[in-house]
């Protein structure tokens, strides 16, 4: 009998726990690199002749430094995150009026929960982002163009998997139209931009009411290595690309978890009583620490659901023997990319028990995921929701805090069930450019009569 192959590359999918810790943390220098943009996304963003990276594109080195840095120490630090709560209330008095057209205690059905959702936290991003330099329709506006762009990009296929001349056009139709919502996101984010250019020309300029500093006021006073070995600014359209990443990424992805998270309580009435119970006996704005069982079950929705589950790396053919970890491969021709799969590493049966089984007592002293976090510690990685290594989340803090606050309103005003007449939810995923529901969650909430 000739003996077994060596095991295989080909399919640079990492599930394995221990191999993505090896790879990520371990070797974190040689895994820190993404592979290129889709065709279509990297043509829309080199129109004008210059590519123009955000910092999810960018190359590990000194330019993504600068722009990581720049958001980290500026916008999202921990220390700056207290200035999030007047924007929270703010958000959580219109998505409460939105959900409650109805009188306290009489049932409604709410259609498109994701939209209320989405319409809630974006104008909390936004406003980190412009501060009080836009209104609630250039708001508005530009939550239409990102949600239109997160669809457009979802639905593009790499050139490599279409086939007919009629797949081409389709594809080509789809590149058009990303073209065109580019050309829409320079006239709604440019004017602002110019705005806080003219109106605070020093880094030492007044912050906005509550000392909060705009992310675009950063950019503006950002200086970036260049191609001369000096420091130059950021240009218009590499402006417009870090920022609707900041909105895009900031948003959909807290989106997509609270709507996960949600849809389990509607399926899961004691989960959600028990939630109620801790939320009704706390204060809302000790969220960050105090409630326990709110953070278990968003960190539960993460584990079972990472909105992207996918993490992919671009890495050098001699840095591939990690991943094999001392056993025979055949060395790749060239570089490979791989896909660590967050959504495979949160469902391994190996770690948790009853992993398809939304449970966040599992979160708790005693259970299976004691002592996890959103982040991996250095030890050893049981969930990655927010990725891992020198290009994890930076967002993760500013994600927790909105998550954990708008669930918090959500059960504490209003009763969740299933729409009438299903009395069950659908929990099938669906892989567009977030993990989302297939079928949308719709529900039946009743506005509790003892509430705020
Ligand atoms: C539930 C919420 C969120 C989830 C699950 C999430 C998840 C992720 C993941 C998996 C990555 C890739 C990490 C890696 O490659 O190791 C990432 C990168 C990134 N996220 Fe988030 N994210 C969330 C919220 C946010 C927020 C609120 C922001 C900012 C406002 C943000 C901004 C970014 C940026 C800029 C990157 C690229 C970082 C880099 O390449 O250095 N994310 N996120």
């Amino acid at each position: 009998r000739a003996p077994p192959p060596p095991p295989s590359l080909a399919m640079h999918k990492i599930t394995d726990p221990a191999v993505a810790h090896r790879a990520l943390v371990e070797n974190a220098d040689a895994f820190s690199n993404r592979p290129p943009a889709r065709l279509h996304v990297a043509l829309a963003g080199r129109r004008g002749g210059q590519r123009s990276e955000n910092l999810n594109s960018v190359a590990h080195g000194p330019h993504w430094r600068a722009l990581r840095c720049n958001l980290t120490a500026e916008t999202l630090h921990p220390s700056r995150l207290g200035g999030l709560a007047p924007l929270q209330r703010e958000a959580v008095r219109g998505l409460v009026a939105a959900l409650s057209s109805a009188p306290r205690g009489s049932r409604e059905e709410v259609a498109e929960v994701h939209q209320h959702l989405y319409g809630a936290v974006f104008s909390v991003v936004a406003r980190l982002c412009f501060g009080d330099a836009v209104d609630e329709a250039h708001v508005r506006a530009m939550r239409h163009v990102i949600q239109r762009f997160q669809i457009a990009i979802g639905l593009v296929k790499p050139f490599s998997a279409m086939g007919s001349v009629m797949e081409k056009l389709v594809e080509w139709r789809r590149l058009r139209r990303l073209f065109a919502i580019d050309v829409r996101l320079k006239e709604l984010f440019l004017p602002p931009i110019e705005a806080r250019r003219r109106g605070a020309p020093s880094p030492s300029r007044p912050r906005d009411d509550d000392g909060r500093r705009p992310y675009v006021d950063s950019l503006v006073d950002l200086r970036i290595p260049d191609e001369d070995g000096g420091r130059r600014a950021l240009r218009d359209d590499e402006m417009v690309h870090l920022i609707s990443e900041f909105l895009g990424a900031g948003t959909g992805t807290a989106v997509a978890t609270l709507e996960w998270a949600l849809a389990h309580l509607v399926d899961k009435p004691e989960v959600q009583e028990k939630l109620r119970g801790e939320v009704d006996d706390g204060e809302v704005s000790r969220v960050g620490t105090g409630m326990p069982y709110l953070h278990a079950v968003v960190l539960e929705a993460l584990r079972m659901h990472p909105p992207l589950p996918v993490i992919p790396r671009h890495v050098h053919a001699d840095a591939v023997e990690v991943l094999a970890g001392g056993m025979d491969v055949r060395p790749p021709a060239g570089d490979i990319y791989v896909n660590f799969s967050a959504g495979d590493i949160g469902r391994d049966s190996k770690i948790w028990s009853d992993p398809d089984e939304f449970r966040p007592e599992r979160f708790l002293p005693g259970g299976d995921g004691e002592g996890v976090g959103p982040l991996p510690g250095p030890k050893q990685i049981r969930m990655m929701p927010f990725g891992v290594g020198h290009r994890f989340c930076p967002g993760v803090g500013m994600a927790m805090v909105n998550m954990k606050c708008f669930l918090a309103v959500l059960v504490r005003e209003f009763e969740w069930a299933p729409p009438t007449g299903t009395g069950t939810v659908d929990l099938t995923e669906l892989d567009s450019f977030f993990k989302v529901m297939k079928k949308p969650l719709s529900a039946r909430v009743t506005r509790r009569t003892k509430s705020i």
